[in-house]
């Protein structure tokens, strides 16, 4: 990862705040150029606080790290970045395209300039037809997607989006999934914070995890998800009481006919269990690897911390 360019490079941040939490714990981590980046992590865990240092928005009681090459909380890089918040509500009265040019005035674009900008965006985001509809008569997503365009009005290197997809139905995801891969392959740097793991492993190339303000993994989302989590032994055949018993006495296996799965990524592991069921006559239909989602990844990590905090 280190080899590849980085929109982001974040070292040993730290947040107290003044009630005494400590929302960051010396935190570092790196995002990739042009990239979509996700960030999960539980409630509480710091993914807006780490967001509201980046945006300037917050100081942070330690930082070190660039930010498109500047180093964090230069205001000028800015300039750069786009920003769609978590539950932004514009004002009902306001079209969407009015939404457009009101950003566009606060980035500086001028007038001129900024009709044209309009109209690319609205296309963009597939809200030509309802621009001049009131904000008020939109669902959850196309206010979404003006969000979006918003965010985009200054042509930012790096975009953060804030639960981009929270409340927004199917279709509504499926589309913004596109807009984000759009924007992707326009060379752009999409940085996601989201607590929807399903959303996000279908659209980043990698993640970083927080727990209690510490980093626990980071990575490239194909490595991280393709440890083998399980196998699956699709099986005809009876398993009896004392069968089971053995069976479990090889590994962590649980039956739930026709099917029987050993949590293991060893292969080693399966053998003896497919030697017992073959001399007890079971026969072996598919023996297959189950990969580990994003999901189980998450939950892997997160239960564990929580267990650990518990001895
Ligand atoms: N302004 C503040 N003053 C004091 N403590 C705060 C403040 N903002 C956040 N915290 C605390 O810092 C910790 C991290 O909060 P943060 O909002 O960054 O987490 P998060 O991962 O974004 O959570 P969520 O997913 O719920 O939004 C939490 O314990 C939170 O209570």
């Amino acid at each position: 990862m280190s080899a590849r360019p980085t929109a982001i490079d974040v070292i040993e941040v730290r947040k107290k705040y003044r009630g005494g939490v400590e929302a960051l714990k010396g935190l570092s981590l790196q995002v990739p150029r042009g990239e979509i980046f996700g960030l999960l992590g539980p409630n509480g865990a710091g993914k807006s606080t780490l967001l509201k240092i980046l945006l300037t928005i917050i100081k942070p009681s330690h930082c070190r790290g660039v930010m498109l090459g500047h180093p964090i909380g230069d205001k000028q890089t800015l300039a750069k970045v786009g920003y769609l918040p978590e539950h932004v509500r514009f004002p009902d009265y306001l079209t969407g395209r009015q939404v457009i040019r009101y950003s566009a005035g606060l980035s500086g674009i001028c007038q001129k300039f900024c009709k044209k900008r309009e109209e690319e965006l609205l296309g963009f985001v597939g809200m030509m037809e309802w621009a001049d509809k009131k904000m008020k008569s939109y669902s959850k997503g196309m206010k979404q997607r003006i969000g979006l365009a918003q965010a985009l009005v200054n042509d930012p290197e790096l975009i953060f989006l804030d639960e981009p997809t929270d409340g927004v139905d199917p279709q509504g995801r499926k589309e913004m999934r596109g807009v984000l891969q759009t924007l992707r392959d326009q060379g752009r740097t999409v940085f996601v914070n989201s607590h929807l793991l399903g959303e996000l492993e279908m659209v980043c190339d990698s993640v970083a995890i927080l727990n209690h303000g510490e980093l626990v993994k980071q990575g490239r989302l194909a490595e991280l998800t393709s440890e083998v989590a399980s196998y699956q032994v699709s099986y005809h055949g009876h398993l009896g009481a004392e069968l089971r018993a053995r069976l479990s006495e090889l590994g962590e296996v649980h039956v739930s006919e026709p099917l029987l799965e050993v949590a293991t990524d060893n292969s080693e592991i399966i053998q003896p269990i497919i030697d017992l069921l073959r001399s007890h006559q079971v026969v072996i239909d598919e023996v297959k690897k189950s990969k580990q989602s994003l999901e189980d990844l998450f939950l892997s990590i997160v239960d564990g911390a929580q267990q650990g905090g518990r001895k």
